[in-house]
């Protein structure tokens, strides 16, 4: 039997969707130009200085090429992208961000959620499905960017990298442990419990757009069927055998979430 079948059938008091945020939830373009991820609203923002975006965009053009090499392995790439987010938050650290200014920042940005994120976040609240953020990016941004989006239902829980202000409001530092694209896993999910609590629900539906994000369900005790879907949005041609053969789907160069949102009023209607 196919995987949206069995899923289908488990029913769904059993499913839970893991979703990546940036890129995934996110749009990746919009008419030819790229969108920003949850760190870049931060990097571009106004209270970032001159000197300090500059620092960020050439870490950015450095680092990005190798996040996404296929070439290269998860060996290679863990310690490097280690080095990449430590040295961004460290930046980050010194523009005296306040906690205050994350809303205005938000709403000054060019992000975008992936057209049809309505249907999706309010068909899993409907449902009572979970609804498990697990990013890498900034856990205070993507959390205000789908609270403006007014879809922060009480059936989404979030795992990121949240900053950590001092009593004045400024930024002082990322909380630990630090996410970055190729550690995704039960490693830094130690002390949550989140998906101990979720033990009955064991179909996922995940959903990602880097190889990094495959293994967001690690840490589900007993899963019975998962059906992992991957938005593959960058060096298409370079990437995608490998994206076929760890995705059930591949969806390419796809920003809406029209496919997701046709497999879940399946999965969720009875027939
Ligand atoms: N300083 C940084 C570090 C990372 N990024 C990008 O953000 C993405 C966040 O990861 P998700 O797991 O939430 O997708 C990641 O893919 C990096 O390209 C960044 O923009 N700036």
């Amino acid at each position: 039997m196919g995987i949206i079948q069995s899923i289908k059938e488990q029913g769904m008091n059993k499913l839970q969707v893991i979703s990546d945020f940036d890129m995934t939830l996110s749009r990746f373009g919009c008419n030819g130009r790229r969108c920003p991820t949850s760190h870049n609203i931060l990097d571009n923002s106004r209270v970032v200085s001159e000197d300090g975006k500059k620092e960020l965009k050439d870490l950015l053009h450095y680092y990005y090429p190798i996040e996404i090499d296929p070439e290269r392995t998860l060996e290679e790439k863990c310690p490097l992208m280690v080095e990449w987010w430590s040295r961004a938050h460290d930046l980050l650290a010194q523009q005296k961000i306040l906690k205050g200014d994350i809303a205005q920042i938000v709403s000054e940005s060019d992000v975008m959620l992936r057209d049809g994120f309505n249907e999706l976040f309010d068909q899993l609240h409907k449902y009572s499905v979970p609804l498990f953020i697990f990013s890498a990016g900034v856990g205070d941004i993507l959390e205000e960017i789908i609270r403006q989006a007014n879809v922060f239902h009480p059936n989404v829980n979030v795992v990121s990298n949240y900053m950590d202000f001092d009593d004045n409001g400024v930024l002082k530092c990322f909380k630990g442990p630090l996410i970055h694209t190729y550690n995704k896993n039960h490693t830094v999910l130690q002390g949550t419990e989140y998906f101990q609590q979720l033990s009955t629900r064991t179909s996922i539906i995940l959903l990602g757009d880097s190889m990094g994000d495959l293994t967001m369900a690690d840490g589900v005790p007993s899963v019975e069927n998962i059906l992992k879907i991957g938005f593959l949005n960058d060096k298409v041609e370079e990437r995608r055998g490998k994206y076929l053969d760890a995705y059930d789907i591949v969806l390419e160069s796809d920003e809406t979430l029209d496919v997701v949102n046709g497999i879940l009023r399946y999965v969720l209607t009875e027939t």
